[in-house]
């Protein structure tokens, strides 16, 4: 079967590896894409930019100061925006989302916030009075925006911003400022340098009247000076984990004032003379975390997929001891140890990304029901991003690191790729909602499905299982080896798991409660079990979302998928064995069993494992990595990497001619 990689020049490993293929690569590219139009899209899109001297890098930017990296990625940007059109349809999301990757990289570029959330605040919250004004401004780059929420002194707890919005009558204008030091906005990504408008969010005054958090567009800079406007304070707050080349930003507004249109109306509205209407949910003005909850899960799909191209091509390449005496040294990807480590990362990958095909559309119906005036599947939706925001972001920063350190050494390098990608994915664990905090959201869902399935009430979408009747005991390794029966007994067995927990922690809460607790103090005193549950039930929800799209996919890439489902699900039952086996649901013998058939699996996909990486069809330039490249040529490739390191300009540094050889020759005079 045709591995679409194999070129003449390649490391003969890897294309030996190729040869191995049991499926044609394409198909499976095809399918993750949406259709082999999108994927050839794609691949057109990388041809271009590759040969494209506007998104040339001479130097790395692993060797670059942090400024020079940002000029270098405003330029790319610019490029972008001007001559866009000549890579793809700007107008189709996809394509330029992978244009971008492609030409700029993942570590942030001057207007990644302006798309990723003031644009789609303003979409999803402006009422038509600002959107006529602002967003063809907006979407033509006359303006570019950031969303400043977070301050430095909260961000989980949103009703405690302190930044207000106190409405005056007399001018209808609102009055935005900054009360205390830790109400500067502290961290909005674009603030600092880039953006000259901003989606601020504020608690609304009226009439002395605390309503809430809501937002409003409030203009920071000169559009022709691009200096901050008077009574704004606005700038950079300095070097972090990663995200280098985006400028997250500080923010102070001294009683600025905006007209009453600049409030975002299209939920909650104030009218001129002072009436507040509230939103008909509740948490819509939240909607544009919702929408970058539900978006990211794609995001970091993407990232893992990364490592696990990188880990598993490099591991294909380097060898290193021996198996057995007398022969020669193996491909360390024929390890026990390092497939088990690598494979389920492959497998856990393209679980999230099928997972974020599942939610997408939820999505979109969601939308479509808001804007029709029906909100009914909003808790639903915003239960399971909170839930899968937080397991698959902190899924995906544990797999890369484990792709790291399965590279060796080389993984520490920055040529690897993955110090970075690490650093950049694992912010995703704190920003949209604390992780600890968002499961806490989807755990309270949870509560009330545990309430609705003992009163026998309807249960929506992400919880329908809570109704089903448990069998008492596993059916796992009792099916006579029939594969389809094996998965629903493990998918049965992880839902049960998830009910139970939820129960229990329901129990304990209630028990809590009874012992004279508040309701709120009881909470915080069964947390870390609420969070239990909701981890568990997430990846209910992601494993049910996997097997959903493996049983639908086309015959020819079934097979290799059923296989990468296997191990998922074998992988996901035995890191989840305690809980399955607390209440005898499932017994020792078959987590015994659980465990071989994993083994097993690792062995299955050991001449599938790099064609199933490769579909991911990640170019070398968005892998960014050495030991990852699509030719395996790493070794050659490594020195010519560390060659660019500016220590490497001269061969005696300065610093060494002025410290280190006067100590040596005075210490040889010492003597
Ligand atoms: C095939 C090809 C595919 C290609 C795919 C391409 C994909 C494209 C990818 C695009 C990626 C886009 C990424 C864009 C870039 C992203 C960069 C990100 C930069 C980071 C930005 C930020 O961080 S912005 C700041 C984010 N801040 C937070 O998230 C704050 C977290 N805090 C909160 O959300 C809230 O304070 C809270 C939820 C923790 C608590 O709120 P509150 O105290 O008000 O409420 P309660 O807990 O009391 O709950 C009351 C009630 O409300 C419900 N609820 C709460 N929130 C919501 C909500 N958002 N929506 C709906 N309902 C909500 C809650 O459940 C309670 O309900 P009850 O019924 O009363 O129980
Ligand atoms: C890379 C990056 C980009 C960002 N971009 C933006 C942006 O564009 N716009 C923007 O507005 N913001 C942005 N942020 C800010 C981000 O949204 C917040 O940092 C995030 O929501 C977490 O809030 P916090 O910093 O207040 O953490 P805290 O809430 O202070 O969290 C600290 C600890 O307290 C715990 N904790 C807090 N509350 C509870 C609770 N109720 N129960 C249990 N534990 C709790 C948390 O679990 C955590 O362990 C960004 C942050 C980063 C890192």
């Amino acid at each position: 079967m045709p591995n679409r990689c194999i070129k003449e020049g390649d490391n003969p490993d890897l294309t030996k590896e190729r040869k191995t293929c049991t499926f044609d690569t394409d198909e499976l590219t095809a399918n993750l894409y949406g259709s082999r139009n999108n994927m050839e899209r794609r691949r057109e899109i990388t041809k271009k930019i590759s040969a494209d001297p506007d998104f040339a890098d001479p130097i790395p930017h692993d060797f670059l100061s942090r400024e020079k990296c940002i000029e270098a990625t405003a330029k790319k940007t610019k490029a972008v925006v001007q001559r866009g059109s000549e890579f793809c349809d700007v107008t189709n999301y996809y394509e330029m989302l992978h244009l971008i990757n492609e030409a700029i990289g993942i570590g942030g570029y001057p207007l990644a916030l302006h798309y990723g959330m003031f644009l789609p605040a303003l979409e999803g919250q402006a009422e038509k009075e600002l959107t006529d004004d602002i967003i063809p401004r907006a979407k033509n780059l006359e303006v570019i925006g950031a969303y400043a929420q977070t301050e430095m002194g909260h961000g989980t707890n949103l009703r405690e911003l302190e930044t207000t919005a106190t409405y005056d009558k007399a001018t209808q204008e609102f009055i935005i400022n900054t009360p205390t030091r830790s109400a500067m906005k502290w961290w909005p990504g674009n603030l600092g340098k880039m953006s000259n408008y901003a989606v601020v969010t504020c608690q609304l005054f009226i009439d002395g009247r605390k309503i809430g958090p809501h937002n409003f567009l409030v203009q920071l800079r000169c559009e022709k000076t691009h200096e901050p406007l008077p009574g704004i304070i606005v700038g950079d707050i300095g070097p972090k984990m990663a995200f280098d080349t985006n400028d997250n930003g500080f923010l102070a507004l001294d009683n600025i004032r905006v007209p009453r249109k600049n409030m975002l109306m299209k939920h909650a509205k104030v009218s001129p003379d002072g009436v507040y209407t509230p939103p008909m949910h509740a948490k819509l003005n939240y909607g544009t975390m919702v929408y970058v909850r539900a978006h990211m899960l794609y995001a970091h799909g993407q990232f893992l997929a990364t490592a696990a191209i990188v880990a598993t091509r490099y591991s294909a390449v380097r060898r290193q001891g021996r198996i057995e005496h007398g022969v020669p040294e193996v491909q360390i990807l024929d390890y026990q140890t390092q497939q088990h480590r690598i494979f389920p990362q492959i497998a856990r990958a393209y679980a999230i990304i099928f997972t974020y095909m599942d939610i997408k559309d939820q999505y979109d119906a969601m939308i479509k029901g808001i804007a029709e005036g029906q909100t009914d599947l909003l808790p639903d939706l915003h239960a399971i991003t909170s839930g899968l925001k937080s397991v698959v972001t902190h899924m995906a920063g544990l797999g890369i690191e484990q792709c790291r350190m399965a590279c060796g050494g080389h993984g520490y390098s920055d040529a690897s790729g993955l110090p970075k990608l690490y650093g950049v994915q694992i912010g995703g664990c704190t920003y949209e909602g604390e992780n600890m905090v968002m499961l806490q959201q989807t755990a309270r869902y949870l509560m009330k499905a545990v309430a609705s399935a003992l009163q026998g009430k309807p249960l929506s979408h992400s919880v329908a299982y809570f109704g089903k009747k448990s069998s008492g005991k596993s059916r796992i390794g009792k099916e006579g080896g029939d594969i389809a029966r094996e998965h629903e007994a493990m998918l049965e067995a992880l839902e049960h798991a998830a009910c139970r927990l939820s129960v229990e922690a329901s129990q304990m809460w209630e028990k809590r409660g009874r012992g004279g607790e508040t309701k709120e103090r009881a909470w915080n005193g069964v947390t870390v079990e609420m969070n239990r549950a909701a981890r568990v039930h997430t990846r209910v929800f992601m494993a049910r979302s996997f097997h959903r799209r493996v049983t639908s996919s086309p015959p020819s890439i079934r097979p290799v998928l059923t296989d990468l489902l296997s191990l998922y699900l074998h992988y996901e039952c035995v890191d989840m064995a305690h809980h399955l086996l607390e209440d005898g649901f499932c017994s020792g013998e078959q987590i015994r069993y659980l465990k071989s058939r994993l083994y097993e699996d690792l062995t299955t996909l050991r001449p599938n494992a790099v064609s199933l990486v490769d579909s991911f069809d990640q170019s070398d330039r968005e892998l960014n990595s050495v030991l990852g490249r699509r030719d395996g040529n790493v070794y050659e490739a490594l020195y010519q990497w560390a060659r660019k390191s500016e220590l490497n300009y001269t061969d005696v540094l300065p610093a060494v001619q002025k410290y280190v050889m006067p100590m040596m020759e005075e210490n040889r005079s010492k003597l």
